[in-house]
């Protein structure tokens, strides 16, 4: 693992001149063109609706574009959504040694990478627990190893923490950031939430609705640490929110 020490030229993802359709439909995205940079953390905000979760998709490679390119580094991406979607029957450990063998581990390698990935998200102590003995948090950390058990270089997250109370969310935030900064991956984090963007990326990136197309974007140069009720996160987010209230007054989404 590496430190992040600078900002990487190279492209995570490349999208250009992205939209997207369904069937006769209006377009529900229009005109995207958008790059992460290799290690990057960009958050994709918009009001509900909006495509966010749409653009996800195509970057993941679930769904294709009608217009434009989608390029990925390393061909795939691990995705991580609001539900931890873990197979009920499997222990923790399991979980993430199903990912381990899809990506070729070899299977005596499989349960102590698993346990390590498992210790990364701190949950070494659940390693046997099935989803039903876990917290809505801890399932959502098992996703996280499970993400990163796919050695993706780019990691998708759609809402990941949406359905978590506050306190637990702040937590996951902070892991996140740390697993974030040693391991180096790129994020695409998609959130309404605008305290949660600015929490996190270093660059959040503001869609319209109907079509979605980038109406702005801000460089977050607030160091990290951050936490949430810091006076520099509050102080952008109120200045995003302003943007995001401005495009759902224009699409009448109150
Ligand atoms: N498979 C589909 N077929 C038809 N329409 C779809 C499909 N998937 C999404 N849409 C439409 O595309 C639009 C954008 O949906 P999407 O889920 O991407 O928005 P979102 O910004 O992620 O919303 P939210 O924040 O509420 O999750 C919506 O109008 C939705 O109804």
């Amino acid at each position: 693992m590496t430190l992040i020490t600078a900002r990487s030229t190279r492209q995570a993802v490349a999208l250009d001149g992205v939209g997207k359709a369904f069937d006769s439909g209006p377009p529900v995205l229009e005109d995207i063109s958008l790059t992460v940079r290799s290690g990057e953390f960009v958050c994709l905000l918009g009001a509900s609706g909006c495509g966010k979760s749409t653009l996800l998709n195509l970057i993941a490679g679930l769904d294709t574009p009608t217009a434009g390119s989608v390029e990925l580094a390393g061909g795939h991406a691990a995705l991580m959504f609001q539900e931890s979607a873990l197979f009920p029957w499997l222990t923790a450990t399991h979980n993430v040694e199903l990912a381990l063998r899809l990506r070729g581990v070899p299977r005596k390698e499989r349960q102590v990478e698993a346990h390590r990935l498992l210790s990364l998200v701190r949950l070494e102590h659940a390693c046997d627990m099935r989803a039903h003995e876990l917290s809505g948090g801890m399932r959502q950390r098992v996703a996280l190893a499970r993400a990163l058990a796919q050695g993706s270089e780019v990691l998708l997250m759609d809402e990941p923490f949406a359905a978590l109370d506050a306190i637990t969310r702040d937590v996951l935030h902070e892991e996140l950031i740390r697993l974030w900064q040693h391991a180096g991956f790129s994020t695409v984090f998609v959130t309404h939430n605008v305290r949660e963007a600015v929490r996190l990326a270093e660059r959040v990136v503001l869609l319209t609705s109907l079509p979605g197309r980038i109406a702005r974007e801000w460089t977050v140069d607030i160091p990290h640490p951050r936490r949430i009720e810091d006076g520099a996160v509050a102080r952008l987010s109120l200045e995003i929110t302003e943007h995001l209230r401005e495009e759902i007054r224009r699409h009448g989404q109150t």
